[in-house]
């Protein structure tokens, strides 16, 4: 007890804390960084609806060479018209299933070389597992954690010799349900929490080339796809997702975009996203030494919120599935 109080009495000094701070300022890695967007090509698998789509658009108005890819050729073309209607520019389109390792590659290399990839595609259906065929299950894992590794397989290669000499970047699309997992999300927070252990191995990989990798966790964002599967989402997988209420497309683009730009290597998208990345944290890298110091001096507390959270995830769940059984 005596113990404890002393050590928090320490934070009353502000010498304390101040060096704390200091050393923090010393040691983060990587480095701080900023990606430019202007007059690069930004590359955005996905990119024919929903979060990707506002991606396109965002990319195309700051001034960016950009390409999209997605599966259905007919979405894309009216994503370019879309896109072209808004900000007069002409994105390039490739229609490619990312499962396809070859069908990929092809698409990047008749691109040219990517400076700032978005892999973005994803699938999601909410579904005990129960309920979940084997086959949705590969699906899912396939799309959203093999998928990714295939696009950024294949654009790696060109990125790493790229002429354009200014800092790349690789960013992924998670999702809040790739930092804690959430009911009805077995198969979809598993192929998102992959996405944590591919950045965070890639970005050791790649610093020396100077590519700079960003994961982005929104929560319920109002997309197409999210309404299709508003549909189906069974009502506790709702209520635990409501922790975090819900985004329009263009918010989480433009917080995805400033995350980019800024180098981050976690973006959050609301307060509560925020919370939830303090306390997943982890080994993850920290470039900025102000929130390496709020993740030191919040890992106590942030645990204690984490822990009042799911007590009333669980009294959901319980309360459900009582009224499930009568
Ligand atoms: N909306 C939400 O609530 C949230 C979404 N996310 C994540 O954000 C990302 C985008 O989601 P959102 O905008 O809602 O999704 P949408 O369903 O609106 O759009 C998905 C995009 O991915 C493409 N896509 C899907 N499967 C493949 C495939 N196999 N190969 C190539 N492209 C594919 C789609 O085109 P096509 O079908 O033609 O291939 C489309 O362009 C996903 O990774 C999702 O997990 C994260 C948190 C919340
Ligand atoms: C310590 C503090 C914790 C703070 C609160 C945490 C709240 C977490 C809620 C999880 C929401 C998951 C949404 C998934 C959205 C998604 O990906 C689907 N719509 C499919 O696209």
């Amino acid at each position: 007890m005596a113990a404890i109080s002393t050590f928090f009495l320490l934070f009353l000094i502000p010498i304390v804390p101040l060096s704390i701070l200091a050393i923090l300022a010393l040691i983060v890695r990587p480095r701080p960084i900023k990606i430019p967007i202007k007059s690069r090509h930004v590359f955005i698998t996905g990119g024919s609806s929903g979060i990707g789509l506002a991606l396109a658009h965002r990319a195309a108005a700051e001034g960016a060479r950009v390409s999209i890819l997605a599966r259905s050729a007919g979405k894309l073309e009216e994503a370019k018209k879309e896109i072209q209607l808004a900000t007069g520019v002409e994105v390039a389109t490739f229609s490619a299933d990312v499962r396809d390792y070859d069908a990929v590659s092809k698409a990047i290399d008749e691109s040219g070389p990517i400076d700032v990839l978005i892999v973005n595609q994803g699938v999601f259906t909410a579904k005990e597992l129960v309920k979940h065929s084997p086959e949705d299950v590969k699906f899912t894992i396939d799309v959203n954690l093999v998928g990714s590794f295939n696009v950024i397989k294949a654009a790696l290669p060109a990125m790493k010799v790229r002429k354009d000499r200014g800092p790349a970047s690789i960013s992924l699309v998670s999702s809040q349900a790739g930092q804690v997992g959430v009911y009805g999300y077995a198969a979809y927070s598993a192929s998102k929490f992959g996405l944590q252990g591919l950045a965070q191995a890639l970005q050791q990989e790649v610093i020396a080339d100077d590519i700079h990798v960003t994961l982005i966790f929104p929560p319920d964002t109002n997309t197409p796809g999210f309404e299709e599967e508003q549909k189906s989402r069974p009502e506790v997988t709702a209520i635990i997702a409501a922790s975090s209420g819900s985004m329009e497309t263009e918010e989480v683009a433009r917080k995805a975009m400033d995350g980019i730009k800024a180098g981050k290597f976690t973006v959050s998208c609301n307060f509560e996203g925020f919370l939830l990345s303090l306390a997943t944290t982890g080994m993850s890298p920290q470039r900025s030494f102000w929130l390496a110091f709020l993740e030191v001096i919040t890992a106590g507390p942030i645990r204690l919120i984490a822990l009042f959270f799911q007590w009333d995830w669980y009294k959901a769940i319980e309360k459900w599935s009582k009224t499930k059984t009568k």
